[in-house]
């Protein structure tokens, strides 16, 4: 993406892009997007933690050519950073993930689509046009059957990886989400499930067809996981996410085989949640393509380490490992220079939520392109501010880490 004079005066940095967003989202909207986990620690310090790290800047080194692009799944990506996956993104704009999708087609930038979208993943897929590249967040419900559905269609549609989400085997507890009595509008629909063109391959019984009820949904899943496990029954009825997307049956063995059986080879199969050296290894035991770092941005295990601090073991764990699997990490990116520190620490690439979704309310695809430009930009400066002018030379000679008392130590 290349560098424009043109500014929006009202909104030079993400943070004021949040504030612009707050006052356009309705209290339900905000709240869902914005809460973390019980409270909202691990959200606070997905941020803070970049604080730890300086940047160490060197000069005098010719810095008129800065090249931020990237590959990823083939395609020359603009930065070092993609759209991460977000539910329900109708939520914050009418065009929803058709506006997201046309901003990162316009700025060279991959997108992760959830797989509770407002709009089908087919829709997505043909906004983006055939080139760009896109990865299909994956809730691996207990019935594979529908899974299986999903994941044909994405193939079929060209997307090129599914990113497991394996930080969700039951809901955080969001206390916004409950006391709001979290609703999906109704006009709004998940719309990649409950579709007429499903019904012929489901046994749901009619009753089970009618819309969904989020509230509902809420109280049904809460009831699941508080329920000792010899209660505990597969979710019945219309798909929500409150019901469907958390899946406490999943484990490696089983999981990730049957996954790579049906996903490759056209398709690669991710996992998105990993914080720890032992996960990371089993990952690569298990032959998964790629790595995300993630705590689901704060809104699953409060008290979890901010993901900048599991980075480190995670890429120490992969690189002690034969066969190289890229490592990116996600959660309180919130300026170029996070994304900076993130890529000196050994992530390969990084992905934003929140600001996304605050570009989206602001002003549709319009604000979703400001917010990646935004970043664009900051990545840009800071790179020649710091004397590299490509991606792969961002390592940890760039970074200081400073201590509780303020001492500061190489990497
Ligand atoms: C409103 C919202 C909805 C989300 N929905 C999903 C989802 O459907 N699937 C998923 O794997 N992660 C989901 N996430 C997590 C993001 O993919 C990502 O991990 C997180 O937002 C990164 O943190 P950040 O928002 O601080 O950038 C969601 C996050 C938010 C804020
Ligand atoms: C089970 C949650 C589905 C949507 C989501 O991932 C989120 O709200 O964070």
């Amino acid at each position: 993406m290349a560098t424009s004079n043109a500014h929006d005066l009202d909104c030079l940095t993400i943070a004021e892009l949040e504030k612009l967003a707050a006052e356009r989202m309705d209290k339900q909207t905000r709240d869902y997007y914005n809460e973390g986990a019980d409270h909202g620690s691990t959200l606070a310090e997905n941020m803070s933690a970049y604080q730890k790290y300086r940047i160490r800047p060197r000069v005098l080194r010719d810095v008129s050519s800065v090249n931020t692009s990237v590959s990823i799944f083939d395609y020359t990506n603009s930065i070092p950073l993609g759209v991460a996956p977000t539910a329900m993104q109708g939520l914050a704009h009418p065009d929803g993930e058709l506006a997201t999708a046309r901003a990162c087609k316009n700025t060279g930038i991959v997108m992760g689509l959830s797989s509770f979208s407002t709009t089908s993943l087919e829709d997505v897929k043909g906004a983006l046009g055939p080139g760009h590249p896109a990865a299909l967040q994956l809730y691996l419900f207990e019935e594979r059957e529908e899974s299986k559905r999903l994941i044909q269609r994405a193939k079929k549609a060209g997307y090129k990886a599914v990113f497991l989400t394996v930080d969700t085997p039951v809901l955080g507890r969001r206390n916004l989400e409950i006391r709001n009595q979290f609703k999906l509008p109704k006009h709004l629909k998940v719309a990649n499930f409950n579709r007429d063109e499903d019904a012929h391959h489901s046994a749901d019984s009619k009753e089970d067809k009618k819309k969904p009820d989020e509230e509902t949904g809420a109280n049904q899943s809460r009831k699941r996981t508080q329920d000792s496990d010899s209660k505990r029954t597969p979710p019945k009825g219309p798909i929500t996410f409150h019901t469907h997307a958390p899946n406490p049956t999943l484990v490696w063995e089983r999981d990730i085989a049957w996954l790579k059986e049906i996903c490759h080879p056209e398709m690669q199969v991710w996992v998105k949640g990993i914080a720890t050296a032992e996960d990371a290894l089993l990952a690569c035991h298990h032959g998964v393509d790629g790595i995300v770092v993630s705590n689901h941005g704060g809104r699953q295990l409060n008290g979890a380490l901010a993901t900048i601090d599991a980075l480190p073991e995670v890429v120490e764990a992969v690189r002690s490992q034969s066969k190289k699997i890229p490592v990116h990490v996600d959660g309180g990116i919130r300026h170029g220079t996070d994304v900076f520190k993130a890529l000196a620490l050994g992530a390969d690439f990084v992905w934003v939520g929140r600001p996304v979704l605050w570009g989206l309310a602001y002003k549709g695809q319009e604000g979703v392109e400001l917010c990646l430009k935004l970043l664009s930009d900051e990545v840009r400066l800071c790179m020649g501010l710091a004397g590299v002018t490509k991606v792969e030379d961002i390592g940890k000679e760039y970074l200081v880490k400073l201590d509780r008392s303020g001492f500061m130590s190489r990497l």
